[in-house]
């Protein structure tokens, strides 16, 4: 079966200071999707971005953004990300008091919904919401950093949410997030996943030696999907 494969640049490893032009570099070599992480230093211990950069970078950008919530509480923030352009809005079940109703807030909102799973969190949480997403984001390192390596049990986790996925007829994104590189993405699609966050893969490549440093690391994780 052959699947649409999405390669979505983590912009928490981009050049904060030059952002604008990060986004249409990286979306211009060849990428698909902006992935956007949401930092609080509460539900996790790193702080970075929020609705203000996502609308400043709505205009210069017609990149589909995902927006990766990692904070809690999370539904007071929806409605400012849906206004400031997101696409896509995923968020922790740990960090929601009521799951249904913060998938409903995010969809009334105007976005596709997603729930993120942590290495250790239990795929339970899908029994009673998988009409309700657009997304499952599986984390393959413990959220709060770039640049971490990928834990292999995730693999396990990635064909178990596939079968999932597939037993119920809907197009639901598989996205893997946390160390994907150009070694591992054929092994991460094998096991079902269609959407590969790469950060440091991606804008820690050859840093400011090769200027089409964007293009050779995205056209590598390409040749290595084109083999799955
Ligand atoms: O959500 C997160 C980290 O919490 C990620 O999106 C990372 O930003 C991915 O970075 P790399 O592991 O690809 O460097
Ligand atoms: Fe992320």
């Amino acid at each position: 079966m052959s699947r649409q494969f999405r390669i979505a640049p983590s912009i928490l490893s981009a050049n904060f200071a030059k952002l604008g032009q990060e986004v249409t570099d990286v979306i211009a070599s060849g990428t698909d999707i902006i992935h956007f992480d949401v930092m609080d230093n509460h539900y996790v211990p790193n702080l970075t971005i929020g609705p203000l950069v996502c609308e400043s970078l709505r205009p210069v950008t017609n990149a589909f953004i995902d927006v990766h919530l990692m904070v809690k509480p999370v539904d007071r923030i929806i409605p400012d990300f849906a206004k400031a352009g997101a696409n896509m809005i995923t968020f922790h079940p740990e960090a929601s008091e009521h799951i249904d109703r913060t998938l409903a807030l995010i969809k009334e909102s105007g976005c596709k919904a997603g729930l993120v799973f942590n290495p250790a969190t239990s795929l339970s949480y899908l029994d009673h919401v998988m009409d309700k997403l657009d997304m499952i984001l599986l984390m393959s390192v413990n959220p709060g950093f770039g640049g971490q390596k990928f834990i292999p049990e995730t693999l396990n986790k990635i064909r178990a949410v596939r079968q999932r996925i597939d037993a119920s007829g809907r197009d639901i994104w598989l996205e893997v997030d946390g160390g994907v590189k150009v070694d591992n993405i054929a092994e991460v699609a094998r096991a079902g996943a269609d959407t590969f966050v790469a950060g440091s893969a991606i804008f820690g490549a050859a840093k400011d030696t090769d200027p089409n440093r964007y293009d050779t690391v995205v056209a590598a994780m390409r040749a290595e999907l084109a083999k799955v």
